[in-house]
C-alpha cells in the first residue's frame, strides 16, 4: 500500500527536525523518515555530548582562575552519567511518540528516492508533493596504511565512551580536534594533537590560531604541526603510529577529526533532477530548493556544516514551501569553537575580504589593557577581540575574539554585520560595565575609520 503526505522529510537531524515542525505546526502531512536516531549527529554524537562534556572543564578553569575559590576536581563518573542523560541513553523513543502524537508519520529506516515524489523506507512505499532532503554528513577516517590493526575512534565512540582512555593520538587541526584535546586533556588524557597544517583553524584569522595553540599546549596538550601519521601498527596493548618524521607514538586511541563527507551516496537523487557539487554536496538557492519540490537543508548542503545553521535552513525551507518565501542570508553567522576560552568568529576573515578586492582596516584589542571585566572575572586575564572593517561602507565585516563566553558575546559582531550598522552607529552604543561586550567600543577607538 502507499501512503501519502504532503511533505516527506528525509533525516531528522537539528535541520530535518526543525523543518518538520514548522509543517506539521501549519497543517501539514509530514513524514519525518530517519535511519539512526531522531535528533541526528548533534544530538547524541555531536554538538551535545561534547558541550556537555566541556562545560565541567569550563568550570574548572573558572575555579583555578577566579580568586578567593578552590577546590574544585572534575569527576568523570558524574559527568559522563549527565553526558548519558543528554544524549538520551542514545534512545528516541521519546521523539518517535511526540512527532506521532503530533499527527506525523514516523519511519524509521533508510529512504531511497526512486522519481519524482515517491520514496520507499522501511518496506513502505511513500509519495509526497514535496521532498526535502536533511541526511547530514558522516565522519571521514582517513585510508591510514595498518589502521584495522590500532585502536580507531571518531566523535562517535570518542562522545559516548564510558571509560577514557590514558593516551590518546588526535588527528586533525579544527573544531573536532580542538574541542576534544581540549576536553580530554582537563579530564587528565595525556592528548598529542598531530595536525598535517602549518597552524590550528586554518579558516579563521593566524592569530586566532596561535592564541588557541598556546592555551591548549598550556593546558597539556602536545601539539605536533605539519605532522602526518603513515601507519598504524599495535604493540602488546599499545596502538603505534609511525609519524613522517622518522619517530613513533605509543597511545592507547586514535582520534579521527579529519572532517565529514555528505550523505548523498545511494539516495537516488539521480532520479529527481538534484545536482550534486564536486564534493557530493546538494547544490541549492537561497530558498534551499534543490529542484522542482525538492529542498535541501543543513550539513548536505556544504552552506556553514553548523546546527544553527541547519536549524535556520529548515526554516526558510518550511517557509518557502509554505508559500512565504524569505532568501536566506549567510552574512555574519557565529563560528565558534569551545575551547578554553573559545574561539569565536563571524562575517569575514581579512584573507577572504582580500579575495573580494575590499579596502580595510583592522585592529585587534588585547581586553586586560583596555576594559575591566577581564579582571574582575579571573586573575591573569584571558580575551583579545579582532575586528575588521570596510572602508567603503564604513561597517564591520568580520570579528574574531579569544576568551571566556566569547561564544556568546560574538553576536554583537554578527548582528552588527548582518545589517550593516554604520561604524559610527556603534562607537556610540553603551554597553553595559563591566561586561565583555565593551571591548566592542574599546577596539572600535582604535579603528582608523
Ligand atoms: C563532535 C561534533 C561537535 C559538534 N559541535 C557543534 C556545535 O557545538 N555547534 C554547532 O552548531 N554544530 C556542531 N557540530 C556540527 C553539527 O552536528 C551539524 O552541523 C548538525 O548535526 C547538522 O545537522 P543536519 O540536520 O544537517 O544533519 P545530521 O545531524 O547529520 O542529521 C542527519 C540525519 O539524517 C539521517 N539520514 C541520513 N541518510 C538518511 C536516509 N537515507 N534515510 C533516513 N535518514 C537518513 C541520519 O541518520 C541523521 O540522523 C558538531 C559536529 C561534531 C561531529
Ligand atoms: N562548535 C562547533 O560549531 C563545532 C564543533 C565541532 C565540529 N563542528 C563541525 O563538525 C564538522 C567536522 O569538524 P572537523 O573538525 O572534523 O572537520 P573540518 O573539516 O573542519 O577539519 C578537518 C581537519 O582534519 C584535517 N584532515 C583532513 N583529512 C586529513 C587526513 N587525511 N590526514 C590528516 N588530517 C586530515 C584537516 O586538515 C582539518 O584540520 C565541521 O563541519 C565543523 O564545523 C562544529
Amino acid at each position: 500500500m502507499t501512503e501519502h503526505v504532503d511533505v516527506a522529510v528525509i533525516g531528522m537531524g537539528p535541520g530535518g527536525e526543525v523543518a518538520a515542525s514548522r509543517l506539521i505546526k501549519a497543517g501539514k502531512k509530514v513524514a519525518a523518515i530517519e535511519q539512526e536516531l531522531i535528533g541526528g549527529e548533534c544530538a547524541y554524537w555531536g554538538c551535545i555530548p561534547s558541550k556537555t562534556l566541556l562545560r565541567p572543564v569550563e568550570a574548572l578553569t573558572e575555579v583555578d582562575r577566579a580568586a578567593g575559590v578552590s577546590g574544585a576536581e572534575l569527576n568523570w563518573a558524574e559527568a559522563s552519567n549527565y553526558r548519558d542523560y543528554m544524549i538520551r541513553n542514545l534512545d528516541d523513543t521519546g521523539q518517535i511518540d511526540g512527532y506521532s502524537k503530533q499527527g506525523a508519520l514516523v519511519v524509521k529506516g533508510t529512504a531511497r528516492i526512486t522519481g519524482p515524489g515517491r520514496i520507499e523506507a522501511d518496506g513502505r512505499e511513500l509519495t509526497a508533493d514535496h521532498i526535502i532532503i536533511a541526511t547530514g554528513t558522516e565522519a571521514v577516517v582517513p585510508n591510514l596504511d595498518g589502521i584495522e590493526n590500532i585502536t580507531a575512534w571518531t566523535n562517535r565512540e570518542t562522545y559516548t565512551a564510558t571509560t577514557l582512555p590514558k593516551r590518546v593520538a588526535i588527528i586533525g587541526g579544527s573544531a573536532v580536534a580542538v574541542e576534544t584535546a581540549t576536553f580530554l586533556t582537563r579530564f587528565g588524557v595525556h592528548v598529542i594533537l598531530l595536525h598535517r597544517g602549518q597552524r590550528l583553524l586554518e579558516r579563521e584569522e593566524p592569530r586566532a590560531s596561535e592564541l588557541v595553540t598556546r592555551y591548549l599546549q598550556e593546558a597539556g596538550v602536545d601539539i605536533r604541526l605539519g605532522a602526518t601519521a603513515l601507519r598504524g601498527h599495535r604493540d602488546g596493548n599499545s596502538s603505534v603510529l609511525d609519524l613522517d618524521d622518522g619517530t613513533a607514538i605509543n597511545i592507547d586511541v586514535v582520534i579521527f577529526a579529519t572532517g565529514r563527507t555528505p550523505r548523498t551516496q545511494n539516495l537516488g537523487l539521480d532520479t529527481i533532477g538534484v545536482t550534486l557539487d564536486d564534493r557530493g554536496y546538494v547544490k541549492v538557492d537561497n530558498h534551499c530548493k534543490a529542484a522542482e519540490n525538492v529542498w535541501a537543508i543543513g550539513d548536505v548542503t556544504g552552506v556553514m556544516p553548523f546546527t544553527h545553521v541547519a536549524k535556520y535552513q529548515g526554516r526558510i525551507a518550511a517557509d518557502s514551501l509554505l508559500g512565504k518565501p524569505h532568501p536566506a542570508t549567510y552574512e555574519g553567522i557565529p563560528r565558534v569553537v569551545f575551547g578554553d576560552p573559545e574561539i569565536a568568529a563571524a562575517g569575514r576573515t581579512q584573507k577572504q575580504a582580500n579575495v573580494q578586492g575590499l579596502t580595510t582596516v583592522s585592529t585587534e584589542l588585547d581586553l586586560a589593557k583596555a576594559i575591566a571585566r577581564p579582571w574582575t572575572y579571573e586573575q591573569n586575564p584571558r580575551g583579545h577581540l579582532g575586528l575588521l572593517a570596510d572602508t567603503g561602507s564604513k561597517t564591520l565585516i568580520g570579528a574574531w575574539a579569544v576568551g571566556p563566553m566569547a561564544a556568546e558575546w560574538i553576536h554583537h559582531a554578527s548582528l552588527a554585520i548582518r545589517t550593516k550598522i554604520p561604524i559610527e552607529t556603534l562607537r556610540d552604543q553603551v554597553a553595559q560595565f563591566p561586561t565583555y561586550n565593551e571591548a566592542y567600543q574599546a577596539a572600535l577607538e582604535h579603528l582608523k575609520i
